[in-house]
């Protein structure tokens, strides 16, 4: 049997040699993309800016990577292929879903381009202080505007990864904002994350909440200023169905109701809720 895959253009074809000798051409949908926020993390539950900073998982963050994984399997969305971070939040977690989905097997890819929005001096400042002492406007600024960077952090400081093994060969930010992310992170979907969409595999990217946002950004065509308003909870896959584009197939354009799909509704809202209400106290 001769069979032929094209990996570009409107559709992904399957060319297979039917029982009659002759070539038949199946059209192949594009697989589902499945994006998971990493569980709660020990920065997250201290409410720190954590960034490109590597802390663990609390044991809610585990808990929440093994109800991911119980989800997935519940509604037969079962992952060919993993995309993580190099940050061992994203990391574990996306091991523990696959373990309860029994998907350790599967292919894994990790990339720095799906590493959290590095978070400059910030990084290790508690959220509630900062925004005490900076005021409401540019805390949220520094938090969610599109393309204000937070300050840059010190090369040499506690939580600077300028130097860390892991980045080799990359020039290692010292801040990045929202439009940063997107720089890194878009060409990456595109190439490699969209090529196993194309080829009909279902992806899960473990990744972060502010690289989550760059990809729903692009997914549900949000603008640059609307994209403030939206919040990624930890722990929830939140499912798409993407066109030929890469695209989500029906876009909201609304950052209060992405149009991917949250496997746990009901905590997606709350946890939607408590990340916008983070820098309180
Ligand atoms: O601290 C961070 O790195 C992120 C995610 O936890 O926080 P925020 O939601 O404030 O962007």
């Amino acid at each position: 049997m001769h069979r032929r895959r094209r990996l570009s253009g409107r559709t992904s074809q399957v060319t297979a040699m039917g029982d009659d000798g002759l070539c038949q051409n199946q059209g192949m949908s594009n697989g589902k993309l499945i994006l998971m926020r990493h569980g709660e993390s020990e920065w997250n539950a201290s409410n720190q800016f954590t960034g490109w900073q590597d802390v663990n998982l609390t044991d809610k963050g585990r808990a929440e990577g093994k109800r991911a994984g119980e989800l997935l399997a519940a509604n037969d969305l079962l992952p060919d292929v993993l995309y993580t971070s190099l940050l061992r939040r994203a990391i574990i977690t996306a091991q523990l879903a696959l373990d309860a989905a029994d998907r350790v097997w599967i292919p894994v890819v990790r990339d720095w381009r799906l590493n959290e929005r590095h978070y400059g001096a910030l990084q290790g400042l508690n959220k509630a202080e900062t925004k005490d002492k900076y005021g409401d406007e540019q805390f949220m600024l520094w938090r969610r505007s599109y393309d204000t960077p937070p300050p840059a952090i010190a090369a040499d400081a506690e939580y600077s990864q300028v130097g860390d093994p892991r980045y080799a060969g990359i020039e290692v930010p010292l801040t990045e904002c929202l439009q940063d992310v997107v720089t890194r992170l878009m060409p990456y979907y595109a190439e490699a994350i969209g090529a196993d969409l194309r080829a009909g595999k279902n992806v899960l990217v473990a990744a972060h909440g502010n690289s989550l946002r760059a990809l729903v950004k692009y997914l549900d065509g949000i603008s640059d200023a609307d994209i403030a308003q939206l919040n990624i909870p930890t722990g929830n896959p939140l499912v798409y169905e993407v066109d030929d584009e890469l695209r989500a197939v029906s876009p909201s354009g609304d950052p209060l109701a992405p149009s991917g799909r949250y496997l746990d509704p009901e905590a997606a809202a709350a946890g939607v809720a408590a990340v916008a209400a983070q820098g309180g106290k």
